[in-house]
């Protein structure tokens, strides 16, 4: 076959979006023998079960159904009998209310400015998805206009140095602070929260909590005994998981208040165009299946545990740390679905940059170095080319090298062995549908490599646990400082490190843990 022809055979198009898969180490054959171990996955069921709402997130008994988040008003997603897509649509409802009244004035602080600075406090999928989704907007024609005058910040990490970072130059009487937490027990999310709170009650007195704090979270008691009143909160629901949950109120608060509920419907809509497709296409022509299925393949059959994201527009620049959390939470597992440990390692390795940067950071390594399949975004409008995939897929011979004069003792570094595996997603522009497009085509594709490795991508129960050891540690620095308890309970190692740790900050001590 010659390449062109290769070429057309491999690359797919869906809405838009153009997907070439041409310069896989793969070929057809390879792809007909993933569609058969596709079957054997029982990889169609699996995708029918979690759109019909049924517990396939078994260790937690839920069901997984971001989809629902962005499926339109009129249809119809039962889970245990009953369509969700109304209660979805109630809260996206109170979201473009609220939002609005925030935007045009009609809601104003305490002291009756209005609200221009939104500072979302979250952490996990509680902050990834919306700052990717705000970066990504941040600099789309449309979404500028809409987002004149005001401010959009993300507050997740613990260090005081974020906290500081956050509320510089912002005026408390103009800001609103979103706390966006699914448990609203997330050690990190509550100590900012309580900081901000306090930040707002010092400089306009407790009552302006009221007008200056909302909250997004599936457990409004614990919303309500922070003091957020729960008419200002806003629900999402268990069957939402963190990490997908950028669809749900989690991101279309804060992303409505700074652009307004229009753009971020957009956003809805060009994920759910992608929900539908990978329901009902054919697997040969279905855009996350083919990326989940060549995922498999690079990892589990040629062993190459790496992938890296390079989305050639700055826009996308936190795509691939979105794409972290959502890839490594859930799919970095070590036993099947049924608890039985996996013979084979799950899950790959994600990281990326945006081309051109990483190309003088890390892309050495990966021309000359080890093979790391590479997902190339790039958008039409942009005109960014897309030129890397050729020299991974057809490197640089000695004899090129030597008919170009290169000295012989060069030629070892200036061979490039080729046949290194990338694929290239072309999307048309980078407006707020095109966005919603990408994070769906990468949340599906997630699960299909999860589907196909038989585990259950939904539950995170590695992170539960360090939250869990966190949660010990943060106890015994508390006992410790507050009653002089001794360290107990951990090993030597960790002992040594918090009885130094406590030594060494005695006069540093925070007033609250
Ligand atoms: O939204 P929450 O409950 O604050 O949790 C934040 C994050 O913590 C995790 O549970 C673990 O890091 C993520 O899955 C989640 O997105």
């Amino acid at each position: 076959m010659s390449d062109t022809e290769r070429c057309k055979s491999m690359m797919v198009e869906f809405d838009g979006i153009l997907l070439d898969y041409s310069r896989q180490i793969a070929n057809l054959d390879t792809l007909n023998k993933l569609y058969n171990l596709a079957e054997a996955a029982h990889l169609k069921e699996k995708i029918n079960r979690m759109f019909n709402g049924e517990r396939i997130n078994s260790t937690e008994n839920r069901p997984v159904l971001h989809i629902a988040l962005r499926a339109p008003r009129d249809s119809v997603i039962n889970s245990d009998g009953k369509n969700v897509v109304p209660d979805v649509w109630q809260v996206l409802d109170k979201i473009r209310d609220f939002s609005e009244r925030v935007r045009s004035g009609a809601w104003v602080g305490d002291t009756g400015k209005v609200l221009k600075d939104v500072i979302a406090i979250g952490i996990g999928g509680s902050f990834l998805g919306p700052l990717f989704v705000h970066t990504s907007l941040q600099t789309d024609p449309e979404a500028i206009e809409f987002a004149r005058g005001r401010q959009l910040r993300f507050l997740a990490n613990v260090d005081p140095i974020d906290v500081a970072r956050n509320i510089a130059g912002l005026n408390p009487e103009t800001t609103l602070v979103v706390v966006v937490s699914k448990t609203f027990t997330t050690a990190e999310t509550m100590l900012n929260a309580r900081t901000l709170r306090e930040w707002i009650s010092a400089a306009l007195g407790p009552q302006a909590v009221a007008k200056h704090m909302v909250a997004v979270s599936t457990n409004l008691t614990l919303v309500e005994k922070f003091g957020i009143d729960p008419n200002n909160a806003f629900a999402f629901w268990d069957w939402v998981g963190g990490r997908y949950s950028v669809c749900s109120a989690v991101g279309v608060l804060p992303l409505s208040l700074q652009y307004g509920f229009s753009v971020v419907e957009k956003f809805l809509k060009g994920a759910s165009s992608i929900d539908q497709h990978f329901y009902s296409a054919p697997f040969e022509k279905n855009l996350p299946v083919l990326l989940g299925l060549l995922s498999v393949w690079n990892v589990s059959f040629l062993g190459y545990p790496a992938r890296a994201i390079l989305p050639y527009s700055q826009a996308l620049e936190k795509f691939a740390p979105h794409i972290q959390q959502v890839s490594m939470e859930s799919n970095g597992k070590g036993v099947s679905i049924d608890g039985v440990p996996l013979p084979y390692e799950t899950g790959e390795i994600d990281f990326g940059e945006p081309g051109t940067n990483g190309q003088h950071s890390f892309y050495q390594l990966i021309h000359q170095g080890r093979v790391i399949p590479c997902d190339f975004i790039g958008t039409v409008k942009s005109q960014q080319p897309v030129y890397l995939k050729d020299a991974l897929a057809y490197g640089k011979t000695a004899e090129q090298l030597l008919k170009e004069n290169v000295p012989h003792p060069l030629i070892p570094h200036k061979t490039f062995s080729g046949n290194r595996p990338s694929l290239s997603l072309l999307l048309p522009s980078l407006n707020a549908y095109n966005i919603g497009q990408l994070l769906a085509i990468y949340e599906h594709r997630i699960a299909v490599e999860g589907f196909v490795w038989g585990i259950n991508s939904f539950d995170q129960w590695g992170v539960e646990l360090g939250k869990s050891l966190a949660t010990q540690v943060r106890k015994q620095l508390h006992a410790s400082r507050k009653k002089g308890e001794p360290v107990e309970g951990f090993n030597f190692s960790t002992t040594t490190m918090l009885k130094r740790y406590l030594e060494e900050s005695a006069d540093d001590v925070p007033k609250e843990d």
